[in-house]
């Protein structure tokens, strides 16, 4: 079966300023990633990897270009709209966590789900939220602060917030760039999961051995989308386009293959 897109991008772009002093962020981005699809960004610093997953995750506007995410057009979305839409569509991983200071780790991930507007009472919410907790392996310290936790176990208690709503899509930048290699690897197979489980995982890494094992791997250079590799085959995008052609008229291999 043919996997439909949750996330179609055409022509995106985006860049800061104008003329010579212009900084791009993503230029002319043509992408379609399938629900179910669990992807990674990979790519040199400063070659768009965390503007692209902004746009993505809603968090940013592009400068041009459309961005259809969940069958909803969000480049021009108003402000409250695009909060309300993220509130009901997406969870994200900060690459800087942003866990509120004050909120127990508990607190910061029942807020998640109280903001996504899941209709069940705290008791619930904090039960779910101390069972995620307890499945990034943090189910001894759901009382702390983010102040009393290292950067690892900060960073997995933003892994578990942008799960537990259960969302369509999970945009997470650098996932595993704090963790030693177990604690990578569990929050990846954790976020593997949620792929199997019909999640859209869009995740930017650093690490190779996560990139590998994701469904299909995006490369970008200056802003661009240069390369796909889907099951371990390596894919020049600018042959498999042709010019004025949408990603999704690529073959199957390069949307992606299969609805799960
Ligand atoms: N708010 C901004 N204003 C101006 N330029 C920006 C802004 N944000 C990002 N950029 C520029 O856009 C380009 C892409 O930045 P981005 O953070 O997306 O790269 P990245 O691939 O995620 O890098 P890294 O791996 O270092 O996190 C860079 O040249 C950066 O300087």
């Amino acid at each position: 079966m043919e996997r439909t897109p949750l996330i179609s991008a055409r022509d995106l772009t985006r860049r800061w300023g104008s003329g010579d002093s212009a900084q791009l962020g993503v230029d002319q981005v043509d992408l379609s990633i399938g629900h179910g699809e669990l992807v990674a960004i990979t790519g040199p610093s400063g070659s768009g990897k965390s503007t692209l997953g902004a746009l993505i995750a809603g968090i940013d506007q592009p400068t041009s270009g459309s961005l259809v995410v969940d069958g909803e057009r969000i480049d021009q979305m108003r402000n409250d709209a695009l909060a309300r839409w993220r509130g009901r569509t997406v969870g994200i991983v900060f690459q800087d966590f942003h866990l509120l200071p004050t909120l127990t780790a508990v607190e910061n991930v029942e807020l998640a789900l109280k903001l996504s507007g899941t209709k069940i009472g705290r008791r619930e919410r904090l039960h779910r939220s101390a069972q995620m907790l307890c499945a990034v392996g943090l189910g001894q310290k759901t009382k702390r602060l983010p102040s009393q936790l290292s950067g690892g176990e900060q960073q997995r208690v933003a892994v578990a917030r942008a799960i537990v709503t259960r969302p369509k899509l999970i945009v997470a930048d650098e996932p595993t760039g704090s963790l030693d290699r177990a604690a990578g690897e569990q929050i990846a197979a954790l976020l593997t999961r949620e792929a199997h489980d019909g999640t859209t995982v869009v995740m930017i890494t650093h690490d190779e051995a996560i990139a590998d094992g994701a469904d299909r791997r995006i490369g970008m250079v200056d802003g661009r989308v240069t390369m796909h590799t889907a099951s371990g085959v390596d894919l020049l995008l600018a042959p498999l386009v042709q010019p004025g052609a949408h990603p999704t008229d690529a073959p199957a291999a390069l949307a992606g293959s299969g609805a799960r």
